[in-house]
């Protein structure tokens, strides 16, 4: 179970030892049936973009290895799918819903995995694909924990969600880069008390003044997220009808328009891309210069993967935020994260902070002390054998992982004295 921060190369950190472990099983025998095709490594994603990403990247870091890496996704074109795994597959990238139906047509076997990976595994989970997730890794026929290598990536990584997990997993390391939950200080946060009424006119102001700096356009694109899907389309309408060529992308689009708008956002031509949750994990976008969060989510987890899509792979980034009464659940948080990555924190949401607890028992943060990175089996409640088992590999050379030491600071996630960390 591993946590590093938005941006900072989880994708390559789990392609890589898979590419180079079938690099070294690639005359393996697997058995023929008649259209089953039988990969060796699985990778599942929450979302259809991600998997297409995650895909594209394994393809150019498996160049020229004769390892062949295929996807699949719900929303497009079954057949067009069947005929890329019949010309051979190694590593299979899928959402959930396709690959079931895949294995339900027994046109995929998982028989032969030996590697499976889940990115952003607590968001999968928490978006309702538990059914799916355990149908796939439980009761088909992939080999149990032990014959193939489980890995789980994530920036958050909510206790419930850790309990869940480690059904698929035995005996394993959690390893945190970082203080888990938290967000690089390499993005700017700013938050701003906007009422409802006046949040279009606000967004209106910080365009014109990204215009004015010269902020805007192909190099600096802007990333805003809205709470609904009838909120972006007419959001995205507004902004179009005040000279500031706008896209959306949100799940009731098909996956041909959500496409669409991607490479519309990416390419400049509509820099900015007003979206729901759906493109809040993974998406590695370049020049995103702005997340404007115009609506709040309502977990602290969602806000840190939502300002993640900027400040990636060592750049700066920028993200503003709208506060109002309505996201007074988040006020604390949002102040303790702020706080824990080096941001000026406002004096009027230190007092919100401050105040009576807002009933926000989903955000509790899940790394809210110096280590961050709670390992959810440091719980006095969860007893499933000794402790000593469950972090076997942890010592002190764990400095071997070579993340340098002013840079994503951090270690290993426990705030148990009896643990040495990276960093102690
Ligand atoms: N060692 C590296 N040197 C330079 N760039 C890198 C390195 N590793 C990864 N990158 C780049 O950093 C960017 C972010 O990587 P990636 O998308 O894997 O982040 P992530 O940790 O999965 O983020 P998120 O939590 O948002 O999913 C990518 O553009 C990737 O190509």
């Amino acid at each position: 179970m591993a946590c590093a921060q938005t941006g900072s190369g989880k994708t390559a950190a789990f392609c890589f030892p898979i590419i180079s472990g079938i690099m070294r099983e690639q005359y393996v025998q697997r058995p023929r049936g008649a259209r089953t095709v039988y990969p060796l490594a699985l990778i599942l994603a929450p979302t259809r973009e991600l998997s297409s990403q995650i895909h594209d990247e394994a393809k150019k870091f498996s160049y020229q290895t004769g390892v062949k890496v295929v996807v699949a996704y719900g929303g497009a074109p079954i057949n067009q799918q069947l005929r890329e795994l019949e010309r051979g597959v190694d590593i299979l990238v899928a959402t959930p819903g396709r690959l079931v139906d895949l294995l339900e047509r027994a046109r995929v076997s998982l028989q032969m995995i030996r590697y499976l990976a889940l990115d952003e595994a607590d968001r999968m989970l928490d978006m309702g694909f538990e059914p799916q997730i355990r149908k796939i890794v439980q009761q088909m026929d992939m080999p149990p924990p032990g014959v193939r290598q489980t890995m789980l990536f994530s920036a958050t990584f909510p206790k419930e969600i850790q309990k869940l997990a480690s059904d698929f997993l035995a005996n394993y390391v959690f390893l945190a880069v970082g203080r888990v939950g938290s967000s690089t200080d390499l993005i700017v946060q700013r938050v701003e008390y906007v009422h409802e009424s006046d949040k279009r006119s606000h967004l209106m102001d910080l365009l014109h003044a990204q215009v004015a700096n010269g902020v805007h356009g192909k190099q600096s694109l802007t990333l805003v997220f809205v709470e609904t899907k009838k909120g972006a389309d007419a959001l995205e309408h507004w902004l179009y009808m005040n000279g500031f060529p706008a896209t959306t992308i949100h799940g009731d689009r098909t996956q041909q328009e959500r496409e669409l708008a991607l490479r519309s956002f990416k390419s400049g031509k509509t820099p900015i891309l007003v979206a729901t949750d759906v493109a809040a994990r993974g998406l590695d976008i370049p020049h995103v210069a702005h997340v404007v969060n115009f609506d709040l989510p309502n977990d602290i987890d969602d806000y840190v993967h939502r300002i993640g899509r900027t400040g990636r792979a060592g750049k700066s980034g920028l993200a503003t935020a709208f506060f109002n009464e309505n996201n007074l659940s988040l006020a604390r948080p949002l102040a303790e994260l702020m706080q824990e990555s080096n941001q000026e924190v406002p004096a009027w949401l230190t007092r919100y902070a401050s105040r009576a607890n807002y009933g926000g028992g989903k955000n509790k943060r899940s790394g809210g002390n110096r280590f961050g990175g709670r390992d959810f089996r440091r719980d006095g409640s969860f007893t499933r054998g000794t402790s000593n088992d469950f972090y076997s590999g942890v010592n002190s050379s764990s400095n071997a992982y070579g993340v340098p030491g002013g840079g994503y600071g951090g270690g290993y996630g426990y705030s148990n004295p009896g643990v040495t960390s990276a960093w102690d």
